[in-house]
């Protein structure tokens, strides 16, 4: 039995591509449908998606956004320029796309690397400085309510058609499906352990001399599994273990980069503008007593305060720059995740005039939570002193609408999936008086969630 909204899509997509006229590269559908589960979609969605698998959810699970396959790719992979070089090519798509105006239209999906001026390693060869696709096959679960949107070639489409059917009928078949993990983690090697402690020892005192207010420095962990990880598995369990984070997923080919990140860097919504300050971290108390204790100590430790206050600084600047009112409370507040505890400082503005959201990407990434500052000296001493090439991690993140609203999120707390092997990356805001082994705790706490989600040790 086809259900109703099966029908209207393969119904709707005939009627357009009998419609389109010759501007029209792209017909794009738009259906209603009855509640699907977003993990169930992204794991029946192997098959259909080609290796290009995406996932997105909000900390308040506003938007929940599956994307499999893809209809167009958006890649850059110089250095210059790549924010606006991805916005004029989704402007470019758009023009060419028939869409219901009612409905939303695509949607564009992906992320860009921290710092496309470092030396690149093999490990991150399928993530271009920017990748942004438009899925074939996208689920959006908004507010609640669920829609498919297909987006396909206008013409010469019979392969398309043909697979969006076969997924269709897949996705109604009653079945439930299982995601146990069977994939066992047999090692987990700390990647360059030493060398890092002399890093973040090299630049506390290299900020002690006036070089430099901040700069954060990241590392990496390597698991080995005995089989192929599965991600659908990693994704259910940052799912339920961190309900308050971002939980996105970008997969490429084998590749999949995934993670349960707490921090927004920019959500637009028409003319309001949000983001987040996050930084200064505590480890969770194991009773309450203690973690009210550890919270109360991280709200007045003035390192701590330090680390957060340029953030906040340079959020203001950014914002100020494009927005007339900018609201930001005096005072940081606590964040609580299920393994850390995080100053945070939430900013909203209203923009001046319209202001497109990969350019507020632009302005803000990074912010000194994942930098330094001043920004420039802080990345070119994480270019030269840290042991690590961080890819997709600490970057942008997210999604944007034909409207030019969206959100981004930081791609912390996150790991790459390759194969039967997974790189985890961790990192901290040093300061004046950082000291190297305690900003080492700090970046195990920070490694917790994505260890407890592959079921990997510390999972206390
Ligand atoms: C760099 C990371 O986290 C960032 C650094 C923090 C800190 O040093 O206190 C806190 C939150 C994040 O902005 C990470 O999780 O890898
Ligand atoms: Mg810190």
């Amino acid at each position: 039995m086809v259900t109703l909204y099966q029908n209207k899509i393969q119904e709707q997509l005939h009627m357009m591509m009998k419609t389109a006229n010759t501007n029209t590269s792209f017909i794009s559908v738009n259906e209603k449908t009855d509640n699907i589960d977003p993990l169930r979609f992204f794991h029946l969605g192997e098959e259909f998606s080609l290796g290009q698998r995406f996932f997105w959810s909000d900390p308040a699970n506003e938007a929940v956004y599956v994307g499999l396959g893809c209809a167009y790719s958006i890649e850059v992979s110089h250095h210059e320029n790549r924010f606006m070089e991805v916005e004029h090519e989704w402007k470019r798509f758009i023009k060419q796309v028939m869409f219901d105006q009612k409905g939303r239209g695509p949607l564009l999906f992906g992320g860009f690397s921290f710092d496309p001026l470092k030396a690149k390693t093999k490990r991150w060869v399928n993530f271009p400085e920017a990748k942004m696709i438009i899925p074939m096959m996208l689920l959006s679960i908004v507010k609640g309510d669920s829609s498919i949107t297909i987006t396909i070639p206008s013409k010469n489409n019979e392969e398309e058609l043909l697979r969006i059917e076969q997924m269709l009928a897949l996705l109604q078949q009653e079945k439930t499906v299982q995601y146990e993990h069977n994939a066992t983690c047999v090692k987990i090697f700390e990647i360059e352990k030493d060398e890092w402690l002399t890093a973040v020892a090299k630049a506390t005192s290299d900020i002690r001399n006036g070089e430099l207010g901040k700069v954060v420095l990241a590392r990496e962990a390597r698991l080995l599994f005995d089989k192929r990880i599965n991600p659908t598995v990693v994704l259910k369990r940052l799912r339920e273990q961190q309900p308050f984070s971002y939980v996105f997923a970008f997969e490429n080919g084998s590749d999949c980069f995934l993670g349960a990140s707490p921090e927004q860097l920019v959500k637009k919504d028409d003319d309001m503008c949000y983001s987040t300050c996050l930084a200064g971290s505590i480890r969770r108390g194991k009773t309450l007593k203690e973690d009210k204790e550890l919270g109360n100590w991280l709200l007045q430790d003035s390192k701590n305060l330090h680390e957060h206050r340029f953030v906040v600084d340079m959020i203001r600047e950014a914002m100020l720059e494009v927005c007339d009112e900018v609201i930001i409370p005096d005072q940081p507040s606590l964040l609580k995740m299920r393994d850390i505890q995080h100053l945070y400082t939430p900013v909203k503005g209203f923009s001046r005039q319209p202001i497109s959201l990969l350019s507020l990407v632009e302005r803000l990434h990074p912010t000194p939570a994942l930098g330094g500052t001043p920004r420039s000296k802080a990345l070119r001493k994480i270019r030269e002193i840290e042991p690590l090439d961080r890819g997709w991690y600490a970057s942008p993140i997210g999604w944007l609408d034909a409207k030019g609203n969206g959100e981004f999120a930081v791609a912390i707390r996150s790991g790459l999936l390759q194969g039967n092997e997974v790189s985890i990356f961790a990192g901290c805001g040093v300061v004046g008086d950082s000291d190297p082994l305690s900003e080492y705790e700090e970046t195990r706490v920070k490694f917790k969630p994505m260890l407890s989600a592959l079921g990997g040790s510390e999972n206390e």
